[in-house]
């Protein structure tokens, strides 16, 4: 049966009323799928999966609903049609795997469910990187796209993409790792523009606990996204765990929405040989000690970006239920 607008946009709210007020997203995709074994050095990233090993982006969402996610993110992180076409693809086929990566999802939560005695809410949130990631060049670190790209340039790379992974049903849009000021209003007008009711939440990154990659600011981006009619969750992923909390406190003063965190291991990328690399400022592979105090601080969806992992997943749900 078809969701009605309202039943849609209210499907945040819900799973955190179910679950007491707090729900788990789950851990980096792509880390897991190079754990198992792909090798994701490729401009595609990630989304060579969906072509090369799609059982195994499935088994991967399943290890993290089994490690107590209530939130998957789908594959669809660096999956763009323009992406996919200069790989050879045809235009039909590049939307089939768009579609592809939600419906991968959609299999793994009915498998969980199948075999799990006590139902619970599941969501799928379809990823929608940012320009900065299709370009492989690390941007999404930087937000630095030169001065040729315009607010139009972003929407029509986006608008496609967007009407498919809609189109293909997932519960959510999930921006993520948003660089700067100019791609969050290319998605609040895209969605606004294309007549989308599916709820999206809007996911920043940062790289000094104040502002957004580009130095665009944190609250003027958090802003625009709070006014989008769309936007059921703002938060940051991709983030070193130590910027999270004063990140979160800057938050709680620009929405009443709800406040989603997922933060990396605090490395940092190289794009180039595309492997993380310790970083300068420390690491905290294990962030699950703070997620009590980042829910008090205002987070309610809390999980885990790049090189965390199921056991990172597992920690935060048992931490947020009041384990060790
Ligand atoms: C979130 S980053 C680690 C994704 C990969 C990057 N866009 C690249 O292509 O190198
Ligand atoms: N959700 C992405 C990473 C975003 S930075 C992934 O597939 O791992
Ligand atoms: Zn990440």
């Amino acid at each position: 049966m078809d969701r009605t607008t309202e039943e849609k946009s209210n499907v945040v709210e819900e799973l955190l009323r179910e679950n007491g007020g707090w729900a788990v997203i789950d851990g980096g995709l792509a880390t897991e799928l190079e754990s198992n074994g792909a090798d994701i050095r490729d401009a595609l990233w990630s989304s060579k999966c969906l072509f090369t090993c799609p059982e195994l982006i499935r088994k991967v969402h399943l290890d993290y609903l089994e490690a107590g996610a209530s939130i998957l993110i789908t594959a669809s992180y660096q999956a763009t049609i323009q992406g996919f076409l200069s790989r050879g693809f045809s235009q039909e086929d590049s939307e089939a795997l768009l579609r592809k990566s939600v419906e991968l999802a959609v299999e793994a939560r009915d498998l969980y469910l199948k075999k799990c005695p006590q139902k619970r809410q599941i969501l799928i949130a379809a990823s929608v990187g940012s320009y900065g990631a299709y370009l492989a060049d690390g941007s999404e670190y930087s937000g630095d796209y030169g001065e040729y790209v315009t607010l139009e340039t972003l929407k029509e790379f986006h608008r496609r993409r967007l009407q498919v992974l809609v189109e293909a049903g997932p519960d959510l849009i999930a921006f993520e790792t948003i660089p700067n000021k100019i791609e969050t209003q290319a998605y609040v007008e895209l969605l606004e523009e294309c007549n989308i009711d599916t709820p999206a939440w809007f996911a920043f990154s940062s790289k000094d606990g104040v502002n957004i990659v580009s130095g665009d600011s944190l609250v003027e981006c958090g802003s625009i996204a709070d006014s989008c009619h769309n936007c059921v969750a703002i938060g940051i992923n991709c983030t070193p765990p130590r910027f999270i909390h004063d990140l979160i406190i800057s938050m709680t003063k620009i929405t009443k929405k709800p406040i989603l965190i997922y933060p990396n291991s605090g490395e940092s990328y190289d794009p180039e040989k595309k492997e993380w690399v310790k970083s300068a400022g420390g690491s905290a592979e294990d962030f699950a000690p703070f997620v009590n105090i980042w829910h008090e601080a205002g987070a309610s969806l809390i999980g885990g970006c790049c090189r965390t992992s199921p056991d990172t997943v597992r920690a935060i749900s048992r931490a947020l239920k009041g384990g060790a």
